[in-house]
């Protein structure tokens, strides 16, 4: 699914005007709609309803609103925030509609010290502010927000478009912003409901589809997309029936030390239940055992070093490896980093980079400029921060993640509730699936594993980012519905990629 800006929002709803054709009025009835028809469905007319309407296009909406859940018997009180003098046409023509049809219980707001008393349990719906919002709120309009906010323990508070305040493609960090408890967006998913900071202001999202011109969708460019079963189905390679296991890669995992042997198992067991044709693991002496008696589907090369990898780099070209992966439970012994910096000195072919070698890579960060183009780094923040620096708000880290992709020619992708995927190419993918029991020990080490076997089997860096981190995220939810998001393992993820193959494709 393309994130759209909120200019290209506007040029979207423009061009359906034009080219539907459709009034513009007529549209934002059809948008209005569908909201009032989600909230009929979710709660019941003995709730009173309040409805906050600003003076633009999201106003009008609240407005019309208002005027459909009355039709329905609803209780509705329609507060007209005076930000300003003018109101849009739609907006003036929407109220003079309301008046018509239910002229009680309109009142105007025009400090805070008009804002009504609310009876228990009502709901409150927010139509400030939609996509037009340019600027942070300020002042008695800010208030506005702040006893919304206030009140929301007691109330239901069900944001349109966006939750006003919020800016739809910049960040509007410390704003005065409304907290939802559903936002009912209209089409797209917005950047801002994406973002770590924004996480406690839209909760559930529910994308109301208006019928937006599919032309204009289609054919609009964006750098930013949400990954979903269209584009996953795009990828997806079924397994020809001629094949053999040289058709699907033989994949180099170099992973583990003493004490963290746990993290190589769990990566090689995932790249096998990823497809990987062969797997061979680079192991220290100690983790020998421990993995043949593991993973029997694992093939093993033990170290000269007992306790950690730090003879990785020789023999690679012999093996005729498709791809390596590097980092779960290596540590960054000075041997190990020495071995590493001589494998980038001779590996040319993309490699997966994870964990510690990602802090390999940030204690020297000349390295770097050694990783081969089209190599996949998979950081969480605090590892993407010790490589690439800090960034002031989360619309600026996706900025500078963007930059070294496309100025590195590699894949990063930034963990997190959406993890965001950039590419060299300028785009960036966001994944939805996943949930909060994946935030355990051995969760990244499988991810790492996941990408390792996709990209041997022959997918491209791009396809095997987007396809894995989808799968990854799709196992978790099936390991979650099963154990838990308590009590699921990383372990339960691997479990969970069987179903995810057959089900989340
Ligand atoms: N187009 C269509 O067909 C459809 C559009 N739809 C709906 O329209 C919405 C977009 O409407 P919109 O463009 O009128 O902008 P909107 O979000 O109402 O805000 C504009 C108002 O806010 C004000 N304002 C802004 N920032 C401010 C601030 N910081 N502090 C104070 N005031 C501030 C600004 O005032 P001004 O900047 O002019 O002073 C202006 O009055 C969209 O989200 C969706 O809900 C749907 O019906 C589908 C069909
Ligand atoms: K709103």
């Amino acid at each position: 699914m393309k994130i759209f800006s909120a200019a290209q929002i506007r040029e979207a709803d423009q061009y359906t005007i034009q080219h539907e054709p459709i009034s513009s009025a007529d549209l934002m009835e059809r948008a209005a709609g569908k909201c009032a028809e989600w909230i009929e469905d979710h709660f019941s007319p003995t709730q009173p309803v309040y409805i906050f309407c600003g003076k633009g296009n999201n106003g009008g909406d609240g407005l019309v609103i208002s005027r459909l859940l009355q039709e329905h018997g609803y209780t509705v009180h329609t507060c007209i925030i005076q930000h300003s003098p003018n109101a849009s046409a739609d907006h003036t023509l929407k109220l003079q509609q309301l008046r018509e049809a239910f002229p009680a219980n309109i009142t105007e707001i025009g400090d805070l010290s008009d804002f009504p008393g609310l009876p228990d349990n009502a709901i409150i719906v927010d139509a400030l502010f939609g996509t037009g919002m340019s600027r942070p709120v300020e002042g008695w309009l800010a208030g506005v927000i702040h006893r919304i906010n206030d009140l929301r323990s007691q109330h239901t508070v069900i944001a349109i478009d966006l939750p006003s305040g919020m800016i739809a493609d910049t960040s509007s960090n410390h704003f005065a912003v409304v907290k939802a408890h559903y936002t009912l967006s209209f089409e797209f998913y917005k950047l801002a409901f994406l973002l770590p900071e924004n996480a406690a202001l839209s909760g559930e999202v529910h994308i109301l589809p208006i019928g937006l011109s599919p032309d204009y969708i289609l054919h609009t460019p964006t750098r930013y997309h949400l990954t979903d079963r269209q584009i996953i189905r795009t990828i997806y390679k079924p397994r020809d029936p001629f094949s053999h296991k040289g058709t699907y890669g033989h994949a180099l995992l170099i992973a583990g030390s003493y004490g963290k042997m746990g993290a190589a198992v769990l990566s090689a067991r995932a790249c096998i239940r990823a497809g990987v044709g062969l797997l061979s693991c680079h192991l220290p002496k100690c983790g020998y055992e421990i993995m043949q008696i593991s993973e029997p589907c694992a093939m093993c090369i033990p170290d000269k070093d007992t306790y950690f990898n730090t003879h990785f780099h020789t023999g690679l070209a012999d093996a005729r490896y498709k791809v390596i992966g590097i980092g779960p439970g290596i540590d960054t012994q000075p041997e190990t980093a020495r071995s590493f910096e001589q494998l980038l000195h001779s590996w040319q072919q993309p490699m997966v980079i994870d964990a510690d070698a990602l802090n390999l890579l940030a204690k020297n960060p000349k390295l770097l400029q050694l990783v081969p183009k089209n190599s996949i780094l998979t950081p969480h923040p605090k590892e993407f921060e010790r490589l690439f620096g800090p960034a002031p708000n989360d619309v600026e880290r996706l900025a500078l993640l963007s930059k070294e992709a496309v100025s590195r020619h590699l894949y990063i992708l930034l963990k997190g509730r959406y993890t965001a995927m950039a590419c060299p190419d300028g785009s960036i993918y966001f994944n939805p699936t996943g949930n909060p029991g994946m935030a355990t020990g051995g969760s990244g080490d499988v991810l790492t594993g996941i990408l390792t076997g996709l990209l041997a089997q022959g997918y491209t860096s791009k396809e095997a980012l987007i396809l894995g981190v989808w799968l990854h995220g799709y196992a978790g939810d099936i390991a979650a519905a099963e154990h838990s998001q308590e009590a699921m393992t990383a372990g339960d993820i691997i479990t969970g990629l069987g179903q995810a193959f057959k089900e989340g494709i």
